[in-house]
């Protein structure tokens, strides 16, 4: 077979839509697809069950409507379909408001800023979102870690008077959100405004933050469903709220999103771009992981998206038990950041080194602003195109995979077919190697072990004496773990300068005390 021929057998495109996967690196051949023509069959048909309606998140037993969102038709009673229409529209009337400056800051005479804070899935849409498509709306800034010297960096660079604070958390109870809020509530107070009046609350109804939001008589607030997961709730109130006041036009992001869902509805594995993508998957990783996924998009404003697909993907696959309950350790690594800067960075590896990954080209055919003639012939753009390109066929002759999606320019409209592309892929793959996409039941563990740490750093606080201790004696003391309470003390010596460490060579003979 010609290498053309090659390409085209193993194109799918939507000249509609203006995208095409080009699997040509990454083949899916005839043997390989009728070796998994079952699993494939399983897959379409837990699809259909999902958009209808069924319980595809068997642990925590709900519905998964994320694929509603940008067509509530879908949506199987006519009380889900208004639990979307309703909000998106009062969504779009208050960014309308918000703009047209019908709603107005206490002491300002209009917003010209966004804060959202949030965390996870409820950060890393609106994040994208706001890098991927500048819009004439307000600045949007982020909070999204408790780090306090990250908030300042923040809180300190806001035109405070004209900031509208979003605070976005599905559970409500998210502890770095909630941290983040209460920085900020207290940055409003030192500097003598109100924050209620200027803040806006996205979460579940009757959650710990709605309360809060409710009881202190925030500006708005709008209601998150239990049947939109985190990782896939950038097309509800969760990314809609932030985009609106943006100023992106949301329709386009939700037609994408509804467009790529219907071409990727169909049971046809030749047509079906997310079936396909999936597919690739399985293929490339043996159906066990057993290789990264690189994405490298040749285009700055995409430059997010890879940290958006490793939640999607690593939250959605990256699972322990199997659906009948057998330990399988799934899921899929994904790291990347942007073409052609990663050439310069860690393409060495990739070409020459571990053969552990496949990678993922997004390329973005149009540059609108490229004028200038670098080299005779040659603009920018041209180069850009050239490096990934060049990168792609050098992988190939090294034996390494790959994919190439194309779109023509980033907007709207491609982003939310790009991401209603992965999300239907990560679907299908969760069915094709049986397991459940849409809990995460592994996130708990660090968060329990977390809690433990900070009781047992109160109580290292209050026992912290004016004699010079060894972390190994205090923990024999507080009958607590030796390892955990040193690094209790290190940490309350780092913050507070009347604690006195010395340090020996050997940690285990560092020993503090109050000064
Ligand atoms: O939106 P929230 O409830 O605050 O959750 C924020 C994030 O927290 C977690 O730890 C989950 O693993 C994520 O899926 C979620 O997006």
């Amino acid at each position: 077979m010609t290498i053309m021929s090659l390409y085209a057998k193993q194109l799918v495109r939507y000249p509609e839509l203006g995208i095409s996967l080009d699997f040509s690196k990454l083949p899916l051949d005839d043997a390989f697809l009728s070796s998994m023509q079952g699993r494939i069959d399983r897959a379409f048909a837990d699809m259909k069950a999902l958009e209808s309606g069924a319980i595809a998140n068997p642990d925590e037993k709900r519905m998964v409507g994320h694929y509603w969102l940008r067509n509530s038709s879908l949506a199987p009673t006519p009380e889900l379909k208004a639990a979307i229409d309703g909000p998106l529209a009062d969504v779009k009337a208050f960014g309308r408001d918000v703009l047209d400056g019908k709603i107005t800051p206490p002491r300002a005479e209009q917003y010209s800023a966004a804060l959202v804070i949030g965390i996870g899935g409820s950060a890393l849409g609106p994040e994208l979102v706001a890098d991927a498509i500048p819009a004439a709306g307000l600045d949007m800034f982020f909070l999204d870690n408790t780090d306090p010297d990250g908030m300042y960096r923040v809180l300190e660079s806001l035109p405070l008077e004209e900031t509208l604070v979003i605070v976005i958390s599905k559970s409500g109870g998210t502890p770095e959100t909630r941290n983040g809020m209460l920085v900020a509530q207290d940055f409003f107070r030192k500097n003598g405004l109100e924050f209620a009046p200027q803040a806006v609350a996205v979460t579940g109804t009757g959650s710990r933050l709605d309360k809060t939001a409710e009881a202190e008589g925030w500006l708005r607030r709008f209601p998150m469903e239990d049947w939109v997961g985190g990782r896939t709730s950038v097309m509800s109130v969760v990314g809609l709220v932030p985009a609106v006041l943006q100023g992106v036009n949301v329709d386009d992001l939700l037609e994408g999103a509804r467009l790529m869902d219907e071409k990727t509805r169909r049971d046809c594995v030749k047509c079906n771009a997310s079936m396909k993508l999936a597919l690739a998957w399985y293929k490339a990783t043996g159906g066990k992981g057993e290789k990264d996924m690189v994405v490298l998009p040749y285009k700055d404003a995409l430059v997010l998206f890879s940290k958006y697909l490793q939640q999607l993907i690593m939250e959605s696959l990256g699972k322990r038990l199997d659906l009948e309950g057998n330990e399988v350790c799934q899921g899929i690594s994904v790291y990347g950041n942007k073409g052609s800067t990663d050439q310069h960075a860690y393409v060495q590896q990739l070409r020459d080194g571990v053969n552990n990954f496949f990678a993922t080209f997004i390329e973005v055919r149009e540059c609108s602003a490229d004028a200038v003639e670098v080299e005779a012939g040659a603009t920018c753009g041209d180069f850009l195109q050239g490096f990934l390109r060049g990168t792609r066929q050098a992988l190939a002759e090294s034996g390494r995979s790959s994919i190439t999606i194309s779109i023509p320019e980033v907007n709207a409209k491609t982003l939310g077919m790009l991401i209603a592309l992965f999300e239907r892929a990560v679907s299908f793959y969760a069915s094709l190697v049986n397991i459940n996409a849409y809990h995460q039941p592994g996130v708990e563990a660090g968060k329990k072990a977390a809690g433990s740490f900070l009781a047992l750093l109160g109580r290292v606080r209050g026992a912290l004496g004016t004699a010079p201790e060894t972390a190994a004696q205090m923990a024999a003391r507080l009958d607590a773990d030796q390892e955990a309470v040193y690094h209790c003390l290190v940490h309350i010596a780092s913050g507070d300068s009347s604690v006195k460490w010395v340090q020996a060579d050997c940690a285990d003979e560092d020993t503090f005390c109050k000064a």
